[in-house]
């Protein structure tokens, strides 16, 4: 039988302050929004002004990015004025890594100072309603891994973070939710949408009646990331607002002659991510900086 010691990763706080400082002393930036690019997003780097970068592996105690689409490197630098860090590319529960290991970066990102987290990811559409290239807003999510016990938060908690037991009911920020549709409005994006998203472990791509039955359980995108990060970003009592863009649409049907692949996600990616650029930028210039968060410590 495997010790507690042995079961949960060991990324303490102390190693998640060494990290911190580590590149709050290599950076000017002192950054006040987290931003995530999923698959095939990375371009949302590319907003920053002023970029400075640093590769995953020069960072000490971080992960190295092993998918094809997500660069490995955290951008800082300012969008529309406001300081920025951004992820171009995140860590999957797939690629082998620990649970605690995959969110590390939410956590440094918090003793940095951030206090809004922006997460985008790929996902397949659930929703019949749903096409490819919609964006959906999540609302909430669906974490089938935790089922069965597999949560960032499992293990012993550490109160310098955020409590035992954080509330869920309020992940994705209403008030960030009312922005984008706002600021989409304005822009007359009209393949917006609002849904659930369900995180699954991957890397295989779900069987039609695994769909089937994701969708009957209310989810109306399924992806591989996200949920986790937000989990802990929560935890610490960070404000969240997450976007699906729907690279592919999950296949439902025994007749179907669709195949889910990893190309399709990227190439979705790469026709929407102008658009979702500037969606994402306006809503930034327009953040209050107050957040006042019942979890936060
Ligand atoms: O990082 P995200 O969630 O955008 O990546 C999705 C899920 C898998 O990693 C990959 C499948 O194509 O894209
Ligand atoms: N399933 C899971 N993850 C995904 C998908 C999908 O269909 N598309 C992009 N990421």
């Amino acid at each position: 039988m495997l010790s507690m010691s042995e079961c949960v990763s060991d990324d303490s706080y102390e190693e998640c302050r060494t990290t911190a400082d580590w590149l709050l002393s290599n950076t000017q930036v002192r950054p006040t929004v987290g931003i995530v690019c999923g698959s095939g997003l990375g371009g949302l780097a590319e907003m920053l002004k002023d970029p400075q970068v640093f590769k995953y592996s020069d960072i000490p105690n971080f992960p190295r990015s092993t998918v094809h689409g997500h660069a490995g490197q955290l951008v800082f630098g300012t969008l529309k004025g406001k300081p920025c860090v951004c992820m171009q590319g995140r860590f999957h529960l797939y690629e082998g890594y620990p649970i605690q290991k995959i969110t590390l970066p939410m956590r440094i990102f918090k003793l940095m100072g951030v206090e809004t987290m922006i997460l985008t990811n790929a996902a397949g559409g659930l929703n019949q309603d749903y096409k490819v290239g919609d964006v959906m807003i999540i609302k909430d999510h669906i974490n089938m891994p935790g089922f069965a016990g597999i949560n960032p938060l499992a293990g012993p908690n550490d109160d310098r973070f955020g409590v035992r037991f954080p509330c869920m009911s309020d992940a994705y920020n209403r008030e960030l939710r009312q922005l984008a549709h706002d600021v989409a409005a304005e822009l007359g994006y009209d393949f917006l949408k609002e849904g659930v998203y369900s995180v699954v472990g991957g890397p295989s791509f779900e069987t039609i009646a695994e769909c089937r039955m994701l969708h009957r359980l209310g989810a109306d995108a399924v992806g591989m990331s996200t949920a986790h990060e937000v989990i802990v970003a929560r935890h610490a009592g960070m404000r969240c607002f997450a976007l699906s863009l729907i690279s592919n649409r999950a296949v439902m049907d025994y007749d179907s002659q669709e195949k889910a692949n990893h190309e399709e996600v990227l190439e979705t990616g790469r026709v929407r991510s102008q658009q979702l650029e500037k969606l994402v930028s306006i809503m930034v210039a327009r953040l209050e900086q107050n957040n006042n968060d019942d979890n936060a410590f």
